[in-house]
């Protein structure tokens, strides 16, 4: 019982003791908790900061973008200093908006990237602010986004029409070109009181995420970007800096001059800004940034976004509204009154109300123009080929059009399906051209100079005695003039973008036509997208482009500059700069006579416009205006089509149209004296027939080869053109499939050719009888390498490659491997067969064949054909669409167009 007592009287004292503690503990909590005074102070502090905000970014700048209303009207007085970026929250109902300093001062950075939502609203909604805040035009954005490709900006596209912001960079390159622009807009290439002067825009850099793995090398770019760039109105926004510290050289410190925001969860910490502290110089003189959590601003909604945006594109594009015509001589004048005796010249822009003019001339012969994808080059190009076409007739200016990218940039000066109208004064056109074409375009450039450089009385029309050598022959009948020529080039990098010998023979080929084409009349436009690839070399020694002293920047294109002048930076979209001294700089303003920016219009912004021009351009052609012969590099060509073939047939059965969907005018082709396979068409100017001839001559024979199905197909034609040559019922095949892959195209092929001749399908015992008797007739093998090896086991037999021809016996032959050929004939292939197609062979197979090196890389659609009578190649594009060849010959209907359209 003691004990029980005891033990009662403990547990009391205990239990006393806890209370007193608990007591104790309570009181102190309350001696340390924030004072209700301290509530008051921060909830009046809230206060004081929300009208402090309501003051430094007003409207568009502050406004929560969930409720702001599409209304609001947009732009301001000057540039907005400060932005609105979160709400911060230090107490649950203490609130008052997060604003930081960026235009003006420098720049913002946030630790994670765009991949997290909450950074991806805050970049969008920031931008959203400064574009709808800043004076409308004022700024200038470019965007890199690797992580979503881009579509961060989405939302944003009607900027790129207002010219203020072009599409996202994706990648790496991307990254580094605008870089490239950046670093351009901070050179100091004047006094800094020039420089504010001059620029009354300001660029903004947002990169939403860096691609995968970017360099050290582009990080410190970055970073000395950050530094110099407040003061030459550059910022930034990055989000995911400093970057993950893969490598010692990719760990970078933070951005100079940036305010950072830490993402934690669910709110962010905001660093002080540049030069600041959110804590002033009291009570906190060491705060590191804003002691509260700030929940960051949500992506704004998209029409919202969408609004603003077309907003600004529609105030830009009335500001600076032009139309084609703003360039053109007056609708009511005449057309082709231009004298072109000293040169040629248009319109190419407006700088202010003032017409800018460019000359091709003695001084000013040739033009380089460059600009990033999307930048206008096409439409400067276009405006230009216009302006020099309604000054001067056809006479006096002949037109060639290359166009090495993708794309269909010329064709609307050429017919087509849908209008057979053209521009009379183009007289050849490449679109998406092979290096090939453009290659054949400079040769026939070359042999004209040579011509009038030889040819002294030939000199071009009103192109001045002075561009002669000798006097005009006054004692001959007169010569009929000749017109001054204009080879537009686009994308010419392309052309020189492999190390072989058709890069060395343009490259000769250009500078001659460059140095010495001026004197005869003959100018050069070289046009690229931009990077150029380091085509460009600003050596004094660079002979090329030493020659082209007409430089024209559009937006991305101040590549074609000197490297230190920096007028192209930050262009926008309709605007150009055009410099007549090789692009040289120099002080800016009424000293620089020798560059403007000028603005140009989008001539396709008025398609019927366009249309009508071209109209009054081809009914006022003169009567005997050739078409311009049309090389589509991604057409298709069907024998059907082809008038060479088209011609045959008439021959033999006058129902057919001979005109294939060419214009009325275009030149009846010369059909071969005597048979020949037809191939395709060449890769040349006049896109002309390609043929195998099979004369009387020994080893005039055919063979194909290549594993591509498309040289079975190529076969096909071949017999059926040869069969076309020949009068009905007078010509004998004799057709063999030795594989069974083949069988059906060659049964097919047997089925068409009995309907014009006689046809027989023969195994290898009738091929083998063929092949050594003497029964005149074509032999057509299809996978002549899968005859089993003892048809014939001494090879072809000489006696059908010697003496079959005489006998009008020819073997067109389809093998798919080389080796067995070159095997078959014991290494003589070339002395036995004069004709040979090469489709997927690689160049070092067919050098085995030939005897000699060949430059030829196999691609789709194009194949190489070797004449054993000149030993020359020729690339061409084989026939392809062996269903469509199918038609009967003597049966096609006429009307099929290809040329110049796409398949
Ligand atoms: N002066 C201009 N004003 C406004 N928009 C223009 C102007 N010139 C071109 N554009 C527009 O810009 C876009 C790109 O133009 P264009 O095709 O001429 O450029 P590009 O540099 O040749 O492009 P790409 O490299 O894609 O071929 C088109 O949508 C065009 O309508």
């Amino acid at each position: 019982m003691a004990g029980l007592k005891a033990r009662m009287s403990h547990a009391v004292t205990l239990h006393r003791q806890a209370a007193a503690a608990a007591t104790a503990a309570a009181s102190a909590l309350d001696a340390t908790r924030p004072a209700p005074a301290d509530q008051r102070e921060q909830h009046d502090l809230a206060e004081r900061l929300r009208a402090a905000a309501a003051v430094l970014v007003p409207g568009w700048l502050g406004a929560p973008l969930d409720a702001q209303s599409e209304d609001t009207p947009l732009g301001g007085p000057g540039l907005p200093a400060f932005v609105r970026i979160g709400t911060a929250q230090p107490l649950d109902d203490a609130r008052f908006p997060a604003v930081v300093p960026l235009l003006g001062t420098g720049h913002l950075t946030t630790d994670a990237d765009t991949r997290d939502p909450r950074v991806a609203g805050l970049v969008r909604s920031i931008l959203l602010r400064l574009l709808a805040a800043a004076p409308a035009g004022s700024l200038l954005v470019r965007g890199v986004d690797a992580a979503t490709s881009g579509l961060l900006f989405a939302p944003f596209t009607p900027l790129t029409a207002a010219g203020l912001m072009p599409p996202p960079a994706a990648d790496r390159t991307g990254l580094r070109a605008v870089l490239a622009e950046a670093e351009g807009w901070i050179r100091p290439a004047r006094p800094a009181a020039t420089r504010h002067h001059r620029r009354d825009h300001t660029l903004l850099l947002v990169i939403a995420s860096l691609p995968e793995l970017t360099e050290g090398a582009d990080l410190a770019r970055i970073a000395a970007l950050a530094q110099d760039g407040p003061a030459a109105g550059l910022h930034l926004i990055v989000a995911g800096w400093p970057p993950p510290p893969l490598t010692e050289e990719t760990t970078q410190p933070p951005l100079s001059h940036a305010t950072m925001v830490a993402l934690r969860n669910p709110y962010a910490l905001v660093g002080n800004p540049p030069g600041a502290s959110f804590g002033g110089t009291s009570p906190q003189p060491t705060a590191i940034g804003l002691n509260s959590p700030v929940f960051l601003d949500e992506d704004p909604p998209a029409h919202l976004i969408d609004r603003v945006c077309r907003e600004l594109a529609v105030r830009l594009d009335a500001g600076s509204h032009l139309r084609l015509a703003d360039l053109l001589p007056d609708e009511g004048d005449d057309l082709w009154t231009g004298d072109p005796s000293d040169g040629l010249v248009t319109t190419v822009g407006l700088a202010g109300d003032r017409a800018v003019t460019l000359r091709f001339d003695e001084l000013t012969p040739h033009w380089l123009v460059g600009g990033r994808p999307g930048s206008g080059v096409s439409a400067f190009l276009v405006n230009m080929v216009y302006g020099l076409c309604t000054r001067y007739s056809p006479e006096a200016l002949a037109i060639y059009l290359v166009d090495f990218a993708e794309g269909v940039s010329f064709s609307e000066f050429l017919p087509d399906e849908r209008d057979s109208s053209w521009l009379p004064h183009v007289r050849a056109a490449g679109v998406e051209a092979d290096r090939t074409y453009g290659l054949a375009v400079l040769r026939e450039l070359d042999t004209e100079l040579t011509r009038r450089s030889t040819k002294p009385a030939h000199h071009p029309t009103g192109l001045a005695p002075h561009h002669t050598t000798d006097p005009p022959d006054h004692t001959t009948d007169p010569v009929p003039p000749v017109p001054r020529i204009l080879c537009v080039l686009a994308g010419f990098p392309v052309l020189t973008s492999l190390d072989d010998q058709l890069t060395s023979e343009a490259n000769d080929l250009l500078e001659r036509l460059a140095r010495t084409g001026r004197g005869y009349g003959i100018h050069l436009i070289l046009a690229g997208r931009t990077p150029l690839g380091g085509s460009l070399s600003y050596s004094p020694r660079d002979n090329l482009f030493g020659q082209f002293p007409v430089r024209v920047a559009l937006p991305g294109g101040g590549e074609v500059l000197e490297p230190t002048n920096d007028a192209a930076v930050g262009l926008p979209l309709g605007a150009a700069v055009v410099n007549t001294a090789g692009g040289l700089g120099g002080p800016r303003g009424a000293t620089r006579g020798h560059e403007r920016v000028v603005r140009f219009p989008d001539p396709r912004a008025a398609p019927a416009t366009l249309t009508e021009l071209r109209h009054r351009l081809w009914t006022a052609r003169p009567a005997d205006s050739p078409a311009p012969t049309v090389f589509a590099g991604y057409a298709h060509h069907r024998l059907a089509d082809d008038p060479t073939y088209r011609t045959l047939l008439a021959d033999v059965d006058g129902s057919v149209d001979t005109s294939s969907g060419q214009p009325a005018s275009a030149a009846r082709p010369t059909v071969p004296a005597e048979p020949a396979a037809l191939l395709g068409r060449t890769v040349d100017l006049a896109v002309t027939t390609a043929t195998v001839p099979l004369g009387p001559v020994a080893g005039r024979h055919l063979a194909i080869l290549g594993t591509s199905r498309a040289a079975a197909a190529t076969l096909g034609a071949a017999a059926r053109s040869v069969a076309a040559h020949h009068a009905p019922g007078s010509a004998r095949f004799v057709v063999m499939s030795p594989t069974p892959e083949t069988a059906e195209v060659a049964s097919i092929l047997v089925g068409d050719l009995r309907q014009w001749q006689e046809a027989i399908m023969v195994d290898a015992s009738g091929l083998a009888e063929a092949l050594t008797g003497d029964q005149p007739g074509y032999l057509v093998v299809f996978g002549m390498d899968g005859l089993p090896p003892d048809t014939l086991p001494a090879g072809l037999p000489s006696t059908l490659l010697h003496e079959g021809p005489a006998r009008n016996v020819h073997l067109l032959s389809w093998w798919r491997q080389p080796q067995r050929l070159h095997h078959d004939l014991d290494g003589r292939a070339r002395e036995e067969i004069a004709g040979m197609l090469f489709f997927d062979v690689p160049g070092a197979e067919v050098g085995l064949l030939l005897g000699r090196p060949v430059d030829w890389r196999p691609r789709p659609d194009r194949a190489l054909l070797w004449d054993g009578q000149t030993d020359q190649t020729t690339i061409i594009i084989p026939f392809s669409d062996p269903a469509d060849d199918r038609t009967p010959v003597g049966l096609i209907s006429p009307g099929h167009a290809t040329v110049g359209g796409r398949s």
